[in-house]
């Protein structure tokens, strides 16, 4: 994976500027509610131009649509393979001509459609330090092991899972007497930071990826 996406309008004055941001959910997203508050403020650079999620009853939608955000669903279920959902999930991110796609609690696996048309310009943030623990159960298997510093990671997603090239990585301490839920808010709360600033800086200065080594301005 290697390019250059140049950084938004040289002074983003305000949302006509700021670049274009589609947000994938499958949850509550209140990693997609931070960036959401971010761009009130002008100088943030980017703006959530729409939110999709993988299945209706994602919290996140209803969020999104109070804040008058765009909202689209594109579950595997109605399409006649993995493929057919690929093109369609593809067709409508297109749709909100985004610079970067953001995915948090995206409960997914993209497919070669979308990796064709976004790759390179889309982010995930998982909560672990990656490679460490992969997944859909991070902070779960991140305790079961017993490691004392874990975190969150935002990468630009490739073919694999969770194994594509890291832009930034945050540390959180595995306190004693931790489990999941406590755990797995505690890394929230410093991803959620993490995700905010990386965004930011992405649309607002640009990016470029050279095999593993992504640099942002
Ligand atoms: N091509 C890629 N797509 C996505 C990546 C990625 O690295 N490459 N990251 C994920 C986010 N993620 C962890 O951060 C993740 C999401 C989903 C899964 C997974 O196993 N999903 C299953 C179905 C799970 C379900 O629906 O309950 C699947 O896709 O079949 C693992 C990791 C976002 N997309
Ligand atoms: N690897 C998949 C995965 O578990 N991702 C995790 O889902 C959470 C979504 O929270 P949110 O819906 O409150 O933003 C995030 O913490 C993210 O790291």
């Amino acid at each position: 994976m290697s390019g250059q996406v140049a950084p938004a309008a040289a002074a983003a004055a305000g949302p006509t500027d700021s670049a274009r941001v589609v947000v994938l959910i499958s949850g509550g997203g209140s990693n997609m509610a931070a960036l959401l508050d971010a761009q009130q403020d002008p100088a943030f650079g980017a703006v959530v131009a729409a939110v999709g999620a993988d299945r209706a009853n994602a919290g996140g939608l209803a969020l999104a649509a109070e804040r008058g955000v765009p909202t689209f669903v594109e579950s595997v279920r109605d399409h006649a393979d993995r493929d057919a959902w690929d093109r369609a999930l593809t067709e409508q991110v297109r749709r909100h001509d985004p610079r970067l796609v953001v995915s948090a609690g995206f409960l997914k696996l993209v497919g070669p459609r979308f990796l064709a048309e976004f790759g390179g310009r889309y982010i995930n943030t998982h909560n672990t330090l990656l490679p460490a623990f992969p997944g859909m159960h991070g902070p779960r298997d991140a305790l079961a092991y017993g490691v004392r510093i874990t975190g969150a990671t935002v990468f630009f997603a490739d073919a694999g899972l969770d194994s594509g090239p890291i832009v930034a990585q945050t540390a959180v301490p595995v306190l004693d007497g931790d489990d999941e839920a406590t755990l797995t808010e505690r890394i929230k709360q410093a991803e959620r930071t993490q995700l905010v600033d990386v965004v930011g800086r992405l649309c607002r200065l640009g990016w470029s990826i050279d095999g593993r080594r992504v640099t942002i301005g």
